[in-house]
C-alpha cells in the first residue's frame, strides 16, 4: 500500500468523523430547551468563572512572587491569588448541583418523551422491528444506569466551557508575559493533543454502541441464571453447568474484541499524542526560556503550559459523558426516525364504530415482503355474532388480530369497517373497541382491582364492575377470601401480596377484557382463552361462553374445539386464507379439515375412554404450519 493509499482513507475518515461531530452538537443543541434557557444561562456563567479562576490564580501566584523577589508590596497580588482560589473551592460544589440540575430536568423530559413516544407515536409494527427494539434497549440501558445519559450527555457539554475558558485565558496570559510564540506552541500542542484523545475516544463510543445487542446477551444469560424466572428448570433439567459455561463463552466474546479494540484506539493514539503533548511543551518552555523571562513569567508560563498539556486527557466531568449519553440520545432519535418510517403513526383520521361487519377483504399481509403470513384472505365479523378461528400453529391467527385492530396495515387488500377503509380511520381510537386477551397477556403486578379495571381504565372505581366480571370468570370465592379483596397486590414482592397460578391469572385478564366489554368495547377478542384453564375451569367457560360473549362481536381464537364449536361461525386459517366457514355442525358434515382434526381429537380422547371435545377439554392436534392437515 502507498503512502497516498495510507493517507487518503484517514482524511476522508477525519472528514466524516469531522462531519459527525458537528451533527453530534446539532443533536445536543435540541436537548437545551429541556434544561431551560435561565439554568443553561446560569450553569455557562458559573463555569465560565469557574474557569477564569484558575488563570487569576496563576497570574497571582506568578506576579506575587515577582514582588517578593524584587522587594515590592505583594499584597494586591497575593490577595488576587487568594480570591481566586476561594472562588474556585466555592464554585466546584455550584458547578456539581447545576450541573445535576441541568441532568435531571433533561432526563426527566426525555424520559417523559421516550414514553410518550411508545405509548402514541410509535405502531406495534414499528416497535417489533429488531432494530427499533435495539434503538429502544439502549436507551432504557441508559436510563437504569442513570448516570449516561441525554441529560448527562448535555451537562458534559457545558462543562466543557470552564475547560475551554482555562485554556483561553492560560493561552492569553502566556502571550501577554512571554510573547506569542510559545502561547501559539501551547496552543497547538493543547489543540492537537485534544482532537487526538478526543477523537479516540469518540470512535471508541461508537464501537461500543455496537457491541449493544452482543452484551445484551450476555446480561440475558446471567439474569437467566441469577433470576427465579427459570429457577425450576435450570434446576430440573440440570442446567446450572451449561449455562455458566455458555455465560462465560458469551462474556468471553464481547470482552475479547472490546479489548481488542481498546488497544487499537488507545493504544498506539495514546502514546503518539502524549508525546506530542511532552515534545509541544518541552519546545514551549525552551521557546520561554529564550526570551529571557523573569520569575513572573517563569511562573506563569510553567503553570500555563503544564495546564495546555492537561488538554492530552480524557476530562472525566465532560467526556464520559458526553459519549455514551449522546449515544443514548440519538438511540432515542434513530428510534423514533425508524419507527415513524414504520406505519402509520396514531392520531389522525376518522373515529368508526362498527354497526353491521368488519370485512377483511382479500387481505395481504407479511413481516418480510416476501414472505406472506396472510394471502389472499378475506373474512366477516357480523357485529353482534361470535366467530371462532382455528388453524395450525404459525397458520396467522395472532397476526390476523395485530392486522384486523389496526396494529398492522395489509399490504394489499383492505380492513373495512361498515365499508370505511381502516387506513383512513384513527388507529388509537379504532383500538379502543377492541377488548382483547392474548395468549401472552400480561400479569401486572400491581393491585386486583387494577387488574382488572385496565380493560377500562377511566372506570377505576366501579368496584361492582370488576367484583361482578370476577365473578363471572370463576374467581368469585378466591376473591371473597381474600383479606384484603381487590386491593391485594398480585404479586409476592410486596407484603400482603399474592401471586396466582397460570390458570388464575388467564381468568383476571378474561375478567380485563368483560370489564373493558361492560363499559363500551364492541369487539372482544380472545387468542387462546382457555389454554390455562384446568379441565373444569375450561368446562365452566364453554357453559358461560356464549353468555360472556353475547349480542358482542367476538373473535375467539384456540386450538380446543370445546372452545370453539359453540361460536356462531367457525372459520379455519390455512396457506394465509379461510379454507371453511361455517357452523361446527356444517364443518363436521362437510367432511374438510376442520371434521378430520375434530375425527382426530374425538378418537384421542375415545381411546383415553374420555367424553368427545365438548365441554371436557380438547384441542386441534398438534401440527405445524407446513405440514398437511
Ligand atoms: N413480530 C413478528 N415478526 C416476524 N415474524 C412474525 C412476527 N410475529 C409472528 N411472526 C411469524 O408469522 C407467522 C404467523 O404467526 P402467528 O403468531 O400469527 O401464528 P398463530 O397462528 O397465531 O400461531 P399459534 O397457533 O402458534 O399461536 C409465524 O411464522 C411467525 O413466526
Amino acid at each position: 500500500m502507498t503512502t497516498t493509499d495510507e493517507v487518503r482513507p484517514t482524511l476522508r475518515g477525519l472528514g466524516r468523523r469531522w462531519r459527525q461531530r458537528r451533527e453530534a452538537a446539532a443533536h445536543l443543541r435540541r436537548l437545551l430547551p429541556y434544561a431551560g434557557s435561565g439554568l443553561v444561562a446560569l450553569t455557562l456563567a458559573v463555569h465560565v468563572v469557574a474557569g477564569a479562576a484558575p488563570v487569576a490564580f496563576m497570574a497571582g501566584t506568578g506576579y506575587a512572587l515577582q514582588r517578593v523577589v524584587t522587594g515590592e508590596p505583594a499584597t494586591p497580588w497575593l490577595a488576587t491569588a487568594l480570591v481566586a482560589f476561594v472562588v474556585q473551592q466555592l464554585l466546584a460544589p455550584v458547578q456539581l448541583v447545576l450541573s445535576r440540575k441541568v441532568q435531571r430536568r433533561v432526563d426527566a423530559a426525555c424520559i417523559e418523551r421516550l414514553t410518550s413516544f411508545a405509548f402514541h407515536g410509535a405502531t406495534l409494527a414499528g416497535l417489533e422491528r429488531p432494530d427499533v427494539a435495539d434503538r429502544l434497549a439502549q436507551a432504557e440501558e441508559a436510563f437504569e444506569q442513570w448516570t449516561l445519559t441525554p441529560g448527562a450527555a448535555l451537562e458534559g457539554a457545558l462543562a466543557l466551557t470552564a475547560r475551554y475558558v482555562q485554556l483561553v485565558g492560560a493561552v492569553t496570559l502566556l502571550a501577554v508575559v512571554v510573547g506569542p510564540w510559545p502561547a501559539l506552541a501551547a496552543l497547538v500542542v493543547a489543540l492537537v493533543a485534544r482532537l487526538g484523545q478526543t477523537e479516540g475516544f469518540f470512535r471508541w463510543g461508537g464501537l461500543i454502541r455496537s457491541f449493544g445487542p452482543l452484551r445484551r446477551r450476555v446480561t440475558y444469560v446471567r439474569e437467566l441464571a441469577t433470576g427465579t424466572r427459570a429457577a425450576k428448570e435450570i434446576r430440573v433439567l440440570g442446567l446450572a453447568g451449561w449455562l455458566e459455561d455458555r455465560y462465560v463463552a458469551e462474556n468471553r466474546a464481547v470482552l475479547d474484541p472490546t479489548w481488542r479494540l481498546r488497544r487499537q484506539v488507545y493504544g498506539v493514539p495514546f502514546a503518539v499524542y502524549a508525546l506530542v503533548a511532552a515534545v509541544g511543551s518541552v519546545v514551549a518552555l525552551l521557546l520561554v526560556a529564550r526570551t529571557g523571562a523573569d520569575v513572573a513569567a517563569v511562573s506563569i508560563a510553567v503553570q500555563a503550559v503544564a495546564l495546555c498539556g492537561r488538554f492530552g486527557v480524557i476530562f472525566p466531568e465532560s467526556d464520559v459523558k458526553l459519549v455514551y449519553g449522546r449515544g443514548a440520545w440519538e438511540a432515542m432519535l434513530e428510534l423514533e426516525d425508524a419507527a415513524r418510517r414504520t406505519g402509520t403513526p396514531a392520531g389522525g383520521g376518522q373515529v368508526v364504530r362498527p354497526d353491521r361487519e368488519i370485512a377483511l377483504r382479500d387481505v395481504r399481509f407479511g413481516y418480510r415482503p416476501d414472505r406472506p403470513v396472510l394471502d389472499g384472505l378475506d373474512l366477516e365479523l357480523p357485529v353482534g355474532t361470535s366467530t371462532a378461528l382455528v388453524g395450525v400453529n404459525g397458520a396467522g391467527k395472532t397476526t390476523l388480530v395485530k392486522v384486523l385492530t389496526g396494529m398492522y396495515t395489509p399490504d394489499a387488500g383492505s380492513v373495512l369497517v361498515d365499508g370505511t377503509d381502516l387506513r383512513g380511520v384513527d388507529p388509537e381510537a379504532w383500538q379502543r373497541t377492541f377488548a382483547a386477551t392474548f395468549q401472552d397477556f400480561l400479569r401486572y403486578e400491581l393491585t386486583l382491582r387494577e387488574n382488572v379495571a385496565m380493560g377500562a381504565i377511566d372506570h377505576l372505581d366501579d368496584d361492582a364492575g370488576v367484583t361482578a366480571e370476577l365473578r363471572r370468570v370463576g374467581l368469585g370465592a378466591w376473591l371473597d377470601g381474600l383479606p384484603q379483596g381487590l386491593d391485594t397486590p398480585l404479586t409476592r414482592a410486596v407484603p400482603g401480596g399474592r401471586d396466582l397460578s397460570g390458570g388464575q391469572w388467564q381468568r383476571v385478564a378474561l375478567a380485563r377484557s368483560l370489564f373493558a366489554v361492560r363499559h363500551g368495547a364492541g369487539v372482544l377478542v380472545l387468542d387462546e382463552p382457555t389454554a390455562q384453564l384446568d379441565a373444569r375451569g375450561e368446562a365452566e367457560f364453554y357453559d358461560t361462553f356464549l353468555d360472556l360473549t353475547r349480542g358482542v362481536t367476538s373473535l375467539v381464537i384456540s386450538h380446543r374445539f370445546s372452545t370453539v364449536r359453540r361460536a356462531d361461525r367457525i372459520v379455519v386459517l390455512d396457506g394465509g386464507r379461510v379454507t371453511e366457514a361455517g357452523t361446527h355442525d356444517e364443518l363436521v358434515a362437510r367432511g374438510g379439515d376442520y371434521a378430520r382434526m375434530f375425527e382426530v381429537q374425538a378418537r384421542r380422547f375415545a381411546a383415553a375412554g374420555a367424553a368427545p371435545p365438548g365441554p371436557a377439554s380438547g384441542g386441534v392436534p398438534a401440527r405445524t404450519e407446513g405440514e398437511t392437515p
